[in-house]
């Protein structure tokens, strides 16, 4: 498999992808056509906040699995354009949070108390000491704004500088805000109007964007404003501004609208505004946890595996993938022989576990049973874009759990329907790993599911079976097994049969000519031959 990355990310990350024998491909800095290019190949593609990956990248990027960001903020990749086109996008949202908050501590007190303006007039020959009265942050009151991974360690640090907490975040319960002892409030205003000092610690996303202008700002009067979250929460003209005009007593900014910030920008004009060139998550510590967090997820993702944090396909933990990963076969496979058996338009599908497997967690089996109703209407579709595009297309999907399996410790049975009509197929696992379809639209069956099958209904009459022998028989279609059920005697059966050959239109014809027979369809499963030729 080959790796691309296009941010540098620490050596421990890439060895890693090395280490498990795929290609890595370093191209820091590339944009425009050189990044399409270089991304046309790639099964993985690894960034930072330095690379848009857009539904362009994605269109070019034809045969990419994952794209993994060593960071957290995502505002940079079209996570919607990825699903589509079926790749997951997974972060990193743990390994650099200690030290985005230590740097927004930082960042805090280097402009309450005039650190970089001190040390720049210092190196100028100046001991300017009386021009820099500082504020001191114990007593004062600290405003959150968002009370997620980072603003949580910053509460704790600045909490324990003796400073009071306020907090605005409207995703968070008064008693999460509490643990931290911090007091929520409903509204930013009120945030901004308490407090003294306020560090932004939001996603940027369009509720988010440009949520504290000119006229938050103004609430902030006398006090300083620390982002070092993400640019375009603040507008950085009104930021300038405010703290040109005296509004504001400083601001610190680490992360800009535009990165690189370009050289004309107004905030690198201003005195009391504190910049740094986006180094929050910048140590050796941060960059060696994220870079080795992706690499684990893009080889989970080259596995099949689910990817910890993928954030638009479902995510579990190892252990308990374990647990459900035999069932991602057979519910597929459901899925699949389910929707060829229907006819019409899809409108619905139901997935219901019971026994065992319905203590699990099985969005993942529930993707993969989606990706089974799909790929036979052959529509694009990976257990990342099956979700979405049941959705798009309007499709009912249901879930639903039972704790008691009748006679097996576990089932999985897939029914789609067509508004009018529907059909379900059940498998289970004998033995925990050997796929079975054990009912058919009620029919108790014991099939197994691979390669061609071919599915009768007919009337339970004496000679019907030898009817369709000979039929397959005389058209060189060997029988590899056959499982017949019928629900009263002389009443409507079922007859599944294992094929080792695709069965010729004019057996379908002749078969269909027989009034005992009322229905003959062939299912095409993709399993493979090896599969067949161990039974
Ligand atoms: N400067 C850096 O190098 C650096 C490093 C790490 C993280 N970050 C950035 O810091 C930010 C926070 O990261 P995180 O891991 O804590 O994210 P997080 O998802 O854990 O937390 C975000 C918090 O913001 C809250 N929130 C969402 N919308 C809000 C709104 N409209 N008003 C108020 N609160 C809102 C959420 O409820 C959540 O609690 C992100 O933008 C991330 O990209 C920057
Ligand atoms: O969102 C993040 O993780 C930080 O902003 C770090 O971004 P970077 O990886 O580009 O330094």
């Amino acid at each position: 498999m080959k790796v691309l990355v296009t941010d540098p990310i620490a050596d421990a990350g890439l060895e890693r992808l090395r280490d498990a024998g795929h290609e890595v491909e370093t191209a820091y800095d590339v944009e425009g056509e050189a990044l399409l290019s270089a991304v046309s190949d790639a099964n993985a593609l690894i960034v930072r906040s330095g690379t848009e990956v857009t539904d362009e990248v994605f269109e070019a990027a034809t045969e990419l699995v994952i794209v993994g960001r060593a960071g957290i903020g995502v505002d940079n990749i079209d996570i919607e354009a990825a699903t589509e086109h079926g790749v997951i996008v997974a972060n990193a949202p743990e390994g650099n949070v200690r030290a985005a908050a230590e740097h927004t501590v930082a960042m805090a007190f280097a402009t309450v108390r005039s650190i970089p303006q001190a040390h720049i007039r210092l190196r100028d020959g100046e001991w300017a000491k009386s021009e820099f009265v500082g504020t001191e942050l114990n007593g004062k009151t600290l405003g959150i704004v968002g009370l997620g991974r980072v603003g949580q360690e910053v509460a704790k640090r600045l909490d324990s500088l003796g400073m009071e907490l306020v907090v605005y975040d409207p995703y968070i319960s008064q008693e999460r805000a509490a643990q931290f002892n911090a007091e929520l409030v409903g509204e930013l205003e009120e945030c901004l109007e308490r407090a003294d000092v306020v560090t932004v610690h939001t996603p940027l996303l369009p509720e988010t964007r440009g949520m504290i202008g000119a006229e938050e700002l103004e609430l902030l009067e006398g006090g300083y404003l620390v982002n070092c979250a993400r640019g375009g929460i603040v507008d950085e003209e009104a930021l300038a501004a405010a703290v040109e005009d005296g509004t504001l007593a400083g601001a610190a900014i680490d992360v800009f609208e535009t990165e690189p910030v370009p050289a004309d920008s107004t905030l690198l004009s201003v005195d009391d505004v504190v910049v740094t060139p986006h180094l929050g998550a910048s140590t050796e510590a941060a960059q060696e946890n994220v870079a080795v967090d992706t690499a684990k997820q893009v080889l989970a993702a080259f596995r099949g595996e689910p990817v910890a944090n993928a954030l638009n396909a479902p995510s579990i933990d190892e252990a308990a993938f374990d647990r459900v990963r035999p069932y991602l076969d057979i519910a597929e496979t459901a899925g699949k022989i389910a929707v060829q058996l229907l006819e019409g338009r899809i409108t619905d599908v139901e997935i219901v576990y019971e026994g065992e497997i319905a203590d699990e967690d099985v969005e993942v089996v529930t993707a993969s049973a989606l990706k089974g109703v799909f790929e036979p209407l052959e529509w694009q579709v990976n257990a990342v874009s099956a979700p979405r595009l049941a959705d798009e297309r309007g499709i009912d999907v249901t879930e639903s759990k039972r704790r008691k399996a009748d006679d097996f410790r576990s089932l999985v049975t897939v029914t789609v329907g067509n508004g009018e009509t529907s059909i379900s197929v059940c498998g289970t696992l004998f033995a925990d790993d050997d796929p079975r379809i054990v009912r058919i639209d009620g029919f108790r069956v014991d099939a197994i599911p691979y390669g061609h099958m071919l599915v009768v209904r007919n009337r339970d009459e004496p000679g019907v079976l030898g009817l369709i022998g000979t039929a397959l028989g005389d058209a060189g279609v060997n029988i590899a097994g056959m499982f017949n059920a019928r629900q009263t005697h002389g009443g409507e059966a079922i007859t599944v049969y294992n094929l080792d050959h695709p069965i010729p239109e004019s057996v379908h014809e002749e078969l269909l000519a027989d009034d005992r027979i009322t229905e003959v369809n062939e299912i095409v499963l993709d399993n493979t031959e090896s599969r067949r030729d161990a039974d």
